[in-house]
């Protein structure tokens, strides 16, 4: 596939990427021009001001009337002799002529002004004066913030969009300031984000050493990048998409014919991750679902993926039957059996772990292929269970979460804000990587990835456009790659197809129903697409 620049049918953020790199190319470019200019300075300068001295005395000569072109010539002619004639005289001749040449050819441009104009210098005054109450101290004798006081020694670098708007300003402040405490932090950061534009996401960068805040405005992420086979190795799954300058990394998708590199944020799984377990969380509709689906796809290249949905709307109804899904269970009957089966799935790989551990053996083929349990809403599955004086199924994952590691067991749980406190402490313990979808305020984010995310979220974000924080790593813009329910009517035909070609085929027949407590008890647990085929003999 040949690798050119994004064809015009793109999206607008699509677009935004490949601006992104041929920006970066001409970028370079222009480095590697700067540095050759900056080599051959004085040659050039010399160079010019011989041309310029050359053309001054070819008028000259023209000047001259005729009758005194032959004094002038022996006027010249003595001159040279002389020169010659005295020592050291051409040497001297030629540093003079090379002199008045260097002279001649210096640059002569104005340099360019490049302070901001008149409505610039309002909008960044306003800005000044806006921050006046937040940074100004009343003791401080000689204040940086004073109203009518000098914006230009509070900001150092600005710099404007197309549209006028300010798209990146670095901001001093005095010491004083408390930038170690969060809430003096966001009052700021939502001052400026409303003051500098809304509708925009900014970056807000402290350096609480150099008393320094840079703001810079970030292009949206690209949101129209479909479901599709990524470019990465057994144990890494792709969460969505993140900005160039967070991820040196970058994958090449597939837009139709042409390819893009865009960089990803890579959640690495199995014996040696650190964060072995994923916890989403988001409000309703902002796409936590469809990013179970995007990881049970990925999931579904190297191993078994058991599906639990709480919400009951069928959207994992494509995955059901298809080679290495064990379950797609939506009933908390089946979700209890599913769940029981996976702990003791767990248990039984790492018994033949240690086992073969012990005999100096490596680890038995049947315990090395990944199991991953997705578990869509628990929550609703809790209140059943509590009605129904049954067990929560969230206890049932206490093996996979504490042991999953060891036994290649990988458990990703999405819950929504408002059923938060539904979610079991063990769930809440071991789910290391975190991801929150959807617009929501900035408490409810910290208490997901444990820490204020350093961009100011927007009231509306597109489903599947969050944050994701892997440990105790930084905090990601993400977005989600586009992948819906193939079997929705609203559904376009090219996402439908995307799907669609993502999923395993379909060995074992779709209505063989749901994975049931006794198949599942009495099927040989080392083989659980065997345990699948015998519920559905059973059937
Ligand atoms: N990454 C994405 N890119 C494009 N559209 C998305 C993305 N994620 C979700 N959507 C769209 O948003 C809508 C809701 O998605 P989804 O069902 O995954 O959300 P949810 O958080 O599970 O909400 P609910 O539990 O209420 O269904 C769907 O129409 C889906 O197609």
């Amino acid at each position: 596939m040949a690798r050119r620049p994004l064809p015009r049918i793109l999206s607008k953020d699509s677009a935004q990427i490949a601006r992104a790199q041929i920006a970066r190319s001409r970028e370079l470019a222009r480095t590697a021009a700067d540095s050759a200019t900056d080599v051959l300075h004085p040659l050039i300068t010399v160079s010019r001001g011989l041309g310029l001295l050359a053309s001054a005395g070819r008028r000259k000569w023209a000047q001259t009337p005729k009758d005194r072109r032959g004094p002038l010539l022996f006027l010249v002619a003595s001159v040279f002799l002389l020169v010659v004639l005295v020592p050291y005289g051409p040497l001297l001749a030629v540093i003079t002529v090379m002199a008045a040449a260097a002279w001649q050819g210096r640059d002569r441009t104005p340099p360019a002004d490049e302070g901001p104009d008149e409505s610039q210098a309002e909008r960044l005054r306003a800005l000044y004066e806006a921050l006046v109450p937040y940074f100004a101290g009343p003791e401080d004798p000689a204040p940086l913030y004073a109203h009518g006081g000098e914006w230009d020694k509070a900001f150092t670098a600005h710099e404007f969009d197309d549209t006028g708007r300010v798209g990146h300003l670095v901001i001093r402040y005095p010491a004083y300031f408390p930038d170690g405490e969060p809430e003096a932090r966001a009052r700021v950061e939502r001052l400026l984000a409303a003051k500098a534009g809304r509708g925009r996401e900014y970056h807000f960068a402290w350096d609480e050493e150099g008393n320094q805040l840079t703001v810079t405005v970030l292009a949206p992420l690209p949101a129209d990048i479909a479901a599709q086979r990524f470019v990465t190795t057994p144990g890494e799954t792709v969460l969505g998409f993140t900005d160039p300058s967070e991820v040196r990394r970058t994958l090449p998708l597939a837009y139709g014919e042409e390819q893009v590199d865009v960089p990803p944020v890579v959640w690495r799984t199995g014996i040696r991750s650190t964060e072995p377990h994923l916890l989403a969380m988001g409000q309703p509709g902002s796409g936590t679902s469809t990013l179970l689906r995007s990881v049970a796809l990925q999931a579904l290249e190297h191993g078994d993926v058991l599906i639990v949905d709480g919400g009951g709307t069928g959207e994992y109804a494509s995955l059901t039957g298809r080679d290495g899904v064990l379950a797609v269970e939506c009933a908390l009957a089946g979700a209890l059996a599913s769940l029981e089966w996976a702990a003791q799935e767990t248990e039984r790989r790492l018994v033949a772990t240690d086992l073969a551990r012990q005999a100096g053996d490596p680890p038995p083929p049947d315990t090395r292929r990944p199991l991953w349990i997705l578990l869509d809403r628990p929550g609703v599955f809790a209140h059943l269970a509590a009605a129904e004086g049954r067990r929560d199924p969230q206890a049932l994952l206490q093996v996979p979460l504490r042991h999953g590691r060891a036994a290649n067991v990988t458990v990703v749980v999405a819950e929504q804000f408002d059923n938060a406190e539904a979610l079991s402490d063990v769930v809440r313990q071991h789910t290391r990587a975190r991801v929150v979808l959807g617009s929501a305020p900035s408490r409810q984010v910290e208490a997901v990835l444990g820490t204020r995310p350093p961009t100011a979220a927007l009231t509306h974000l597109p489903p599947g456009r969050g944050y994701a924080r892997l440990g105790y790593g930084p905090v990601h813009r993400l977005q989600v790659p586009r992948t819906p329910d193939p079997y929705d009517d609203a559904t376009s035909d090219a996402d439908r197809q995307a799907v669609l070609e993502l999923l395993p085929p379909r060995s074992t027949p779709a209505d063989a129903g749901p994975v049931a407590a006794e198949a599942v008890a009495v099927a040989d647990p080392t083989k659980p697409v065997a345990a699948a085929e015998a519920l559905a003999a059973e059937g």
